[in-house]
């Protein structure tokens, strides 16, 4: 069998940009693949380039230096107009502030990536409405965004990305303006889309909870990917209490695995 493509990749990725006299690094070199059917966070402190390399990732914007390939296809070699279908065909996109159309109805919302790309009016309403049902929403199609509550915006947001079938679906802190229910039912909703439809998600959180329900963890620092591990790799490994806190900084601070412990010697106190 061949070997799978990825659902997107980077190489030797860099992307600077001016400021003033000097220029920002934002991402210095990264070479990463985006496996099929997974769920992968992107983390790491603020300005380590977290953005830059998910807009990447969508060409949203061009890499300094470096191959951003996408579904196989190197967005390099792409003219502007065959980049824009890309991007209106092949990725989702989802931000923290939902970017919803505040005078248009769940339904329109969700059917107007479709309307842009020239699709009828009725045929883009029948795709967002099951596109709604599919993130719970089937019975709010009418209801304008100011209806709503955060989390069923962000659902609204959700089905408006994957009414094309996109390749692939970035989300840049999703849950970044929820509160707890409403960012668990779209974390939810992203791991049911992985889990069940097999849909690809890359997502930027500063969130280290929500990085933990992710399949696989980048971790960032200074431009590049710090780390790459699995947090259900570290759940599974049968650790004595003492490995525990390890274990939670792999997730949440360091970003490195937990180094395994040696237990301690048993000193055996002398009697007088
Ligand atoms: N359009 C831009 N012009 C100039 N500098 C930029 C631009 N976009 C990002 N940067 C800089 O590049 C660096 C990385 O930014 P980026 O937004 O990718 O980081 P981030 O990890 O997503 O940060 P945050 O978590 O705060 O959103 C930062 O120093 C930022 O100021």
């Amino acid at each position: 069998m061949p070997p799978a493509i990825a659902a997107a990749e980077t190489r030797q990725v860099k992307k600077s940009f001016a400021s003033g006299e000097a220029a920002v690094q934002a991402v210095r070199g990264v070479t990463v693949s985006i496996h099929s059917g997974e769920l992968t966070a992107i983390v790491g402190p603020s300005g380590c380039g977290k953005s830059s390399l998910l807009s990447m990732l969508g060409a949203i914007d061009t890499p300094t230096s470096g191959q951003v390939l996408i579904g196989g296809i190197d967005v390099a070699t792409l003219s502007d107009y065959e980049r824009t279908l890309l991007r209106r065909r092949q990725i989702g996109f989802v931000f923290q502030a939902f970017n919803l159309m505040p005078t248009l109805s769940a339904l329109e919302n969700a059917a107007l990536p479709l309307e842009l790309d020239g699709v009828s009016q009725r045929e883009a309403h029948e795709r967002a409405r099951v596109g709604l049902e599919q993130v719970g929403l089937g019975k709010r199609v009418d209801h304008l965004p100011s209806q709503m509550s955060g989390g069923e915006q962000q659902r609204v947001a959700v089905a408006r990305a994957l009414v094309t079938n996109p390749t692939i679906l970035l989300a840049d802190e999703p849950t970044g303006n929820l509160d707890t229910t409403g960012g668990e039912q779209v974390m939810k909703l992203l791991r049911e889309l992985v889990g069940e439809h097999g849909q690809t998600v890359v997502m930027v959180t500063h969130d280290n909870e929500i990085a933990a329900a992710a399949d696989r963890v980048l971790r960032m620092r200074d431009g590049l990917i710090a780390s790459d591990y699995r947090p259900s790799a570290i759940a599974a490994v049968p650790a004595p209490m003492s490995v525990v806190p390890a274990a939670k900084s792999a997730i949440g601070q360091t970003g490195s695995k937990p180094a395994p412990q040696t237990p301690k010697k048993k000193t055996t106190k002398r009697r007088k």
